[in-house]
């Protein structure tokens, strides 16, 4: 497997009329782990979204070389179906290696085991992002993009969510998160995404 990297060369981005941010640059391999933070609206999510190519940077370019995991505040998983059932449609989108031993242990590790029958919209809100991470590890990608992982989780499950980041870092992977609370993972770098400023409107 080539090793990951994600770089952005100068992005700007512009929501309606606002310039969000520019001059953005960025540079990581695998090993590595970026901490964006900001303010509410600074562009965070936005960010995360031009480096999945999701959403066009207003100047600037991405480079990236590496399988893509995005965990965001959308979750596709059909509100109508038991959890377990709707797991499962990832499970074939994704071809998940067939490795049940982690599988199994995955689901017990993110404190799942218990909610395989239940349908999805009955979730609570940290159940539903436990959810998304256990899709996020059977994809098996090489660059995860985090936007608020941690977002509805109790103090446990986010001492988890940085054990993952921190395992996956480790095992060669890179990762990305966006979020305005604290995480905890050795080595990790910061990138703050300063405030809107009017005067920088083009
Ligand atoms: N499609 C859109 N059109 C116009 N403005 C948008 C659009 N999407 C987002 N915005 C605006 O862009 C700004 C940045 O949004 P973004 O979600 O990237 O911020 P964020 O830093 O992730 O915020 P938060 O911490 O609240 O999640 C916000 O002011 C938002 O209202």
């Amino acid at each position: 497997m080539e090793a990951p990297r994600l770089a952005a060369r100068d992005l700007a981005c512009r929501r309606g009329e606002r310039l969000l941010f520019r001059g953005l640059s960025l540079e990581l391999s695998g090993g590595q782990a970026l901490h964006v933070t900001g303010s509410n609206g600074t562009g965070k999510s936005s960010l995360i979204r031009i480096l999945a190519r999701l959403l066009r940077p207003y100047a600037g370019e991405v480079e990236r070389s590496g399988t893509i995991g995005l965990l965001d505040q959308t979750m596709a998983l059909d509100e109508h179906l038991p959890l377990g059932r709707a797991l499962a449609f990832w499970r074939r989108i994704d071809r998940w290696p067939d490795r049940d031993d982690a599988t199994g242990e995955r689901v017990g590790q993110l404190g799942l085991r218990d909610l395989m029958d239940v349908p999805v919209r009955y979730l609570s809100t940290g159940q539903r992002k436990r959810a998304a991470l256990f899709r996020l590890l059977g994809q098996g990608a090489d660059i995860w993009l985090l936007d608020e992982p941690l977002n509805g989780l109790d103090r446990d499950a986010v001492a988890l969510v940085e054990a993952l980041v921190a395992q996956h870092i480790a095992s060669g992977g890179l990762a990305l998160v966006a979020s305005h609370q604290p995480i905890a993972v050795a080595g990790m770098a910061v990138l703050h995404l300063p405030d809107y400023a009017p005067g920088v409107d083009a």
